[in-house]
């Protein structure tokens, strides 16, 4: 690491933090950046909470743990060390191992939907990591059909998420009435009063408004105190746990219907993953974000299995993975 000099800014690498809520539309926003940033080479970091990673199923090559992109891109894993990985995408930077060196010329960085941004920001603002990286903004994805302020307010890392926002990407307005968004926007004022919303569906926000703005407030770092040093290694969950289930025998479909109807906590917030049924050719993409679910077809590309994270507080693991059992065929 020691190998680092300073570097002038223009050289430093710009990064950009996505943060939010669970199931808000973080990724579906780094999606959309990937999609529409032409001749722009980014890294990815993406942090998965969970011992599955869902997240990379629209990945292609994987080479340990850095990914190639189908546009190019590469994408790298957390696995709990910040710090390691943002040096894991500027040594590849640097010099590769065949000797070139790699364009990249921006990072982002998605966050899992229980972490407090601050930690993350302050291993960019607080450590060497400053005179290699630029932190551009931090963008917060807030989800206008689930945002209950009971949630967020017994939750420092969802209060903090809005609070070090630069810029507030309100999403899903598709889902609910202008009144709620309205209202909404009014609760993230009351919080952060000059916040910059931008409301957006499926996190189309034009990305001259969220990359390369230059906003983020450097002076984090002086008003945190020494107390909260960041804890880059071990990034905290707020309470907040995953249940990882994977099942080599199909669900039935009525038994999982039953599951969703009747069985499922409601502390559970979030879920995810690929569902295998007896009764369907296909792969199915599950997603679970407060009581809405979709599930997308697609073709296995690989021996169909089922792979699904829960994600809630206080969650009884036991019980939910036994439910779950008990929805595959015999
Ligand atoms: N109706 C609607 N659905 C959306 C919108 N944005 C995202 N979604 C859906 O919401 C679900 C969660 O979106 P993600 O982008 O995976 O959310 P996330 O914040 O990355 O989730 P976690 O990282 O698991 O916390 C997916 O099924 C998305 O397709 C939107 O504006 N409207």
């Amino acid at each position: 690491m020691s190998a680092f000099v300073t570097v002038p800014n223009s050289q430093k690498l710009p990064v950009t933090i996505i943060t939010g809520f669970l199931g808000s539309g973080k990724t579906t926003l780094l999606n959309h950046i990937l999609k529409n940033l032409e001749d722009f080479k980014v890294a990815v970091l993406v942090n998965e909470f969970g011992d599955i990673n869902i997240d990379s199923q629209f990945l292609i090559a994987v080479e340990e743990d850095m990914i190639e992109l189908t546009n190019g891109c590469i994408c790298c894993t957390i696995n709990n060390n910040l710090t390691d990985a943002v040096y894991r995408v500027l040594e590849r930077r640097d010099s590769r191992r065949d000797g070139k060196a790699e364009r990249i010329d921006y990072l982002v960085l998605e966050t899992t939907g229980v972490a407090d941004p601050l930690p993350i920001t302050l291993t960019f603002l607080g450590t060497e990591l400053r005179d290699l990286t630029q932190l551009d903004a931090i963008i917060t994805v807030v989800d206008a059909e689930t945002f209950d302020p009971d949630v967020h307010y017994g939750s420092d890392a969802a209060l903090n998420q809005i609070i070090y926002g630069d810029i507030i990407v309100l999403n899903k307005t598709d889902q609910v009435s202008t009144s709620k968004i309205d209202e909404v926007e009014g609760y993230i004022h009351s919080l952060k009063e000059k916040a910059r919303v931008l409301r957006s569906t499926y996190s189309q926000v034009p990305l001259s408004l969220i990359l390369d703005v230059q906003l983020a407030d450097t002076s984090i770092e002086q008003q945190e105190s020494i107390s909260s040093t960041p804890s880059s290694k071990h990034l905290q969950n707020d309470g907040f746990m995953a249940v990882s289930f994977k099942g080599d025998r199909p669900f039935a479909i009525k038994k999982f219907q039953q599951f969703l109807d009747y069985q499922l906590p409601d502390n559970v917030f979030r879920a995810k993953g690929i569902l295998w049924f007896a009764e369907s050719q296909k792969r199915h993409l599950f997603q679970l974000s407060g009581r809405r679910f979709t599930i997308d077809d697609s073709k296995w590309e690989t021996a169909p299995k089922t792979e699904l994270v829960l994600i809630g507080r206080k969650l009884d693991a036991l019980s939910l993975i036994q439910t779950l059992n008990n929805c595959m065929t015999r």
